[in-house]
């Protein structure tokens, strides 16, 4: 002002007559002391013609509200408020510098340019609504032109709720406007929720001082350090008054003063020391448009016979002309073209600027007649991104599947369980004349194996994911999983189930009077469950068939190149899934609930050409049953705390692997038995696959459901249970048979005693189990009688007097063992009846323990005492 005033008075064509002089004061941007320095001033001499200043709005507002009562005219060069271009309150109010709804239009201009749709604004709450006023009129522009306010918050002094909730609505660019102490704040509070950076961009005000966000903290109370606050501001874009009018094409162009804005830049610099890019311009400017108008209004009084000097604080005709000229005033200024529109407003050029290593850049420049930016070619804007952020969390999903290692070894070890049934398969063929095979029903065992592979390659059918197989043909491979895990399990399962059936039939359930179960028989029994399997499966295809379904993993959510990556995993869906597999699930269960309850029936049957294990395979089976779902129990409390979390696949294979290794004692419990029972059994490797097959459908459908969401472990446990049931069932079946047939005899002993008159080997066994049921029986009766016989007998003896009860005492235990001899004689006389198929059944010894495990264990055997 004072380089202004200076040269005007210097000018013989500006105020010729006359010398501008200044009167400064500080108003310290306190309303109070500015409307003291104002009164002072009317108050004392000499009468001032017009006010300059103040900077401060809150100041600006009550003197401009008061001076025109004074008909003192106040022209501003750093006062932005909107509300001072209020006519009816502050009349007499000009300003070199635009106000900030400015800015406005330049902002829609910015968002358009960059295709943010989606803004939030955030603004300081102050008594001369600086800020309201201009965020609400921002609001209004934006939505007309189509640009969301997701939200507009405000504060006064803490912005940490007001940024937090900006952050949950997902908004990325944030439009700013506050005073430096709260842009502090605000930026203090942006580092600390992590709102700055490369995904988001702060189009804040761009007239706060150089360095501003390192300068007072402590005075200020940020509570952040400065390399803190250099981080969150780091890129901000600000909107600023255009200051120094550098680059525009009329920059070469003579201001009013005669200098060149660059001209006047060096002269400041050289002046003050300081570069010229702040509001210094504006009041080297308003100091020039004071110096016209006083220049204009001392010719027009002249006109009316009157002189600058006759003005009066009451005069307010002199006033009017003052007002008039201003409003017609215009010419080039270093700040660029200057001149007012009826409401007193400068009409100036915006320019952006960016916060480039600390520096703050004109990085472009909006023209507000074409309403466009014109960027800044050697100082563009640098993103700290790929490129400009996106208005919102981009979010993409990421298909997981099974990891490709995985699934290659588990299709592997499937094959190789395929081929494991092959050869099965082509044991039964080979050795079909054998006994030890054709005791055992082989036809029946080949549906096992069927079955069996079916379940093999249901395994690889359920490695099938996205990875592999394209989406579209996902839902088709969900329908074949099922079908060929349902019809494997009901071939292989409902095959032991018929077997362990046969046993109980026979043993559990009938009266002497004996019937005869063929394999033909058993054959109906897996066919009805097969088509019953058909029927449901064809009813679920053909009226509500399954497809792709997707599961986000939300709790798995990274961010990776400013995009929220959120798995998803493919699963098989349908309508009314649940009530599909409900009627899968049901019919299944209810065939291994039959299947265990005829298993445990039947646990006692000591045939020894039926049976080779029950007991100890039983009571393993039983405990491990408990203790594995001890240890489910345990892990779905644990999981629900540990879900998402990568130690959860350790905990599961923690778990399969105690899995293991108590199905591994079980099988080293029954192998002994297996291989030390002389004969084979048809029915107790079917039991004990039934119990296996039990626990681990139960163990496998309970864990998989739990971990549905890891796609890896779900796959990892539902292929190892199948693979490791699957083969437990082919083992209990065909291992021990392959080791006999390959012991020194071959399995053929005594085979050749039933094969030409009676090929259904098992029927006649039937015969012989049943004979030897009823001869049983009628020992045990025998045996009843002579123990009533006995007791009477003591009875009798304790009657007599002592003399003759001691000679008689002799004879009386006489009487006992030659009892005792006679029965067990009896007993030794059955034994090898000729009746029996095989007649190496058992030796006495063993017979005889089995006997007595019996007594304790099962009083239900229907071959108890044999
Ligand atoms: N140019 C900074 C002052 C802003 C205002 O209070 O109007």
């Amino acid at each position: 002002m004072e380089l202004a005033l200076s040269q005007v008075n210097e000018r013989i064509d500006i105020l010729p007559e006359y010398q501008l002089h200044m009167v400064l004061n500080d108003t310290k941007c306190d309303p109070g002391v500015g409307m003291h320095i104002l009164y002072d001033h009317i108050y004392n001499e000499p009468t001032k013609l017009m006010l300059l200043g103040a900077a401060f709005s809150p100041v600006s507002q009550p003197i401009a509200d008061t001076s025109k009562y004074w008909n003192l005219l106040q022209v501003s060069y750093a006062s932005t408020s909107p509300v001072l271009k209020d006519r009816e309150l502050y009349p007499r109010f000009f300003r070199t510098i635009s106000s900030d709804l400015a800015f406005n239009p330049a902002r829609a201009a910015l968002l358009k340019k960059y295709g943010w749709k989606r803004v939030a604004t955030l603004h300081q709450n102050e008594p001369s609504r600086i800020f309201s006023q201009a965020t609400k009129q921002l609001h209004k522009l934006l939505q007309d032109v189509g640009i969301e306010i997701v939200v507009g918050e405000s504060f006064t002094e803490n912005p940490a709720n007001q940024l937090a909730n900006i952050k949950k609505k997902d908004a990325r660019i944030i439009i700013g406007s506050f005073y430096v102490v709260q842009a502090k704040h605000v930026f203090c509070e942006a580092y600390k929720q992590r709102m700055y950076g490369k995904r988001y961009v702060w189009i804040i005000i761009g007239w706060y001082e150089d360095k501003w966000w390192e300068t007072k903290l402590n005075e200020d109370h940020i509570t952040c350090t400065t390399r803190e606050m250099g981080e969150a501001v780091e890129g901000y874009l600000a909107t600023d008054h255009m200051k120094l009018n550098e680059d525009d094409a009329t920059s070469k162009h003579k201001t009013v003063s005669g200098w060149t804005a660059q001209e006047y830049a060096i002269k400041f610099k050289n002046l003050t020391g300081i570069i010229a890019r702040h509001e210094s311009s504006f009041a080297y400017d308003a100091a020039w448009a004071i110096a016209l108008v006083l220049n204009a209004s001392a010719q027009r009084l002249a006109e009316r016979g009157k002189a600058l000097e006759n003005f009066t604080y009451a005069d307010e005709e002199m006033a009017d002309l003052f007002e008039e000229i201003f409003h017609n005033t215009s010419f080039l200024g270093v700040t660029g073209p200057v001149s007012f529109t009826k409401y007193g407003e400068r009409v100036g050029y915006i320019q952006f600027e960016q916060l480039q290593g600390g520096e703050s850049k004109r990085v472009g420049v909006y023209d507000v007649t074409t309403d466009s930016i014109m960027m800044n070619r050697k100082e563009p804007i640098k993103w700290q991104g790929a490129g400009p952020p996106s208005d919102r969390t981009v979010r993409e999903t990421e298909l997981k599947s099974i990891a490709t290692g995985l699934f290659a070894f588990m299709a592997f070890v499937a094959v190789l369980g395929m081929l494991l049934g092959i050869f099965f398969l082509l044991i039964n063929f080979l050795y079909r004349e054998r006994r030890i095979i054709k005791m055992s029903s082989p036809r029946l065992n080949n549906v096992i194996v069927a079955g069996c592979i079916l379940t093999y390659f249901s395994v690889i059918l359920f490695g099938l994911d996205g990875g592999l197989v394209p989406t579209k043909r996902y839902g088709q491979v969900c329908i074949a999983r099922a079908w060929i895990m349902s019809v494997g399990f009901t071939l292989a399962f409902g095959a032991m189930f018929a077997k362990t059936w046969r046993v109980h039939a026979i043993f559990k359930s009938i009266t002497p009077k004996k019937k005869v179960i063929r394999d033909e028989h058993l054959f109906l029994i897996v066919a009805a469950f097969v088509l019953l399997d058909i029927f449901l499966l064809s009813l679920w295809t053909g009226i509500e068939p399954m497809h792709t379904g997707y599961q986000q993993l939300e709790n798995k959510m990274r961010f990776e190149d400013d995009k929220e990556i959120i798995p998803v995993l493919e699963h098989c869906e349908s309508e009314r899934l649940s009530y599909w597999l409900g009627a899968v699930y049901a019919f299944k269960g209810l065939l291994l609930v039959f299947g265990v309850f005829l298993a445990w029936e039947t646990r006692g049957v000591t045939i020894p050409a039926l049976n080779d294990s029950r007991y100890i395979g039983a009571t393993q089976n039983i405990c491990f049953v408990i203790s594995i779902s001890a240890v489910i129990l345990k892990r779905m409390v644990k999981i629900t705390s540990i879900f998402g979390s990568y130690s959860f696949l350790r905990i599961a294979l923690h778990d399969i692997f105690s899995l293991s290794h108590h199905l591994l004692a079980s099988w080293n419990l029954y192998i002994p038995r297996v291989a030390k029972s002389k004969h084979n059994s048809k029915c107790s490797s079917s039991r004990m696959s039934v119990y296996n097959v039990v626990i681990l459908s139960i163990l496998g459908v309970a864990i998989t459901s739990i971990i549905r969401d890891h796609q890896d472990a779900t796959f990892a446990i539902t292929a190892v249970f199948t693979i490791f049931c699957t083969t437990l069932t082919l083992c209990f079946v065909f291992l021990p048979k392959v080791t006999k047939l390959w012991s020194p005899d071959g399995g053929t002993e005594a085979s050749t005693t039933r094969r030409s008159n009676n090929p259904e080997s098992l029927s006649s066994t039937d015969k012989n189990a049943a004979n030897m049921i009823t001869e049983n029986s009628q020992l045990k009766k025998q045996l009843a009688q002579r123990e009533q016989h006995l007791m009477e007998l003591k009875r009798l003896l304790e009657t007599l007097p002592p003399e003759s009860r001691k000679a008689d005492k002799s004879n009386s235990q006489e009487s006992c063992a030659q009892q005792f001899k006679k029965r067990k004689s009896l007993v030794q006389f059955r034994q090898p009846e000729p009746s029996y198929a095989n007649k190496s059944f058992e030796p006495e010894e063993e017979a005889t323990s089995k006997g007595k495990q019996r007594t304790e264990g099962s009083s239900s055997s229907g071959v108890e005492g044999i």
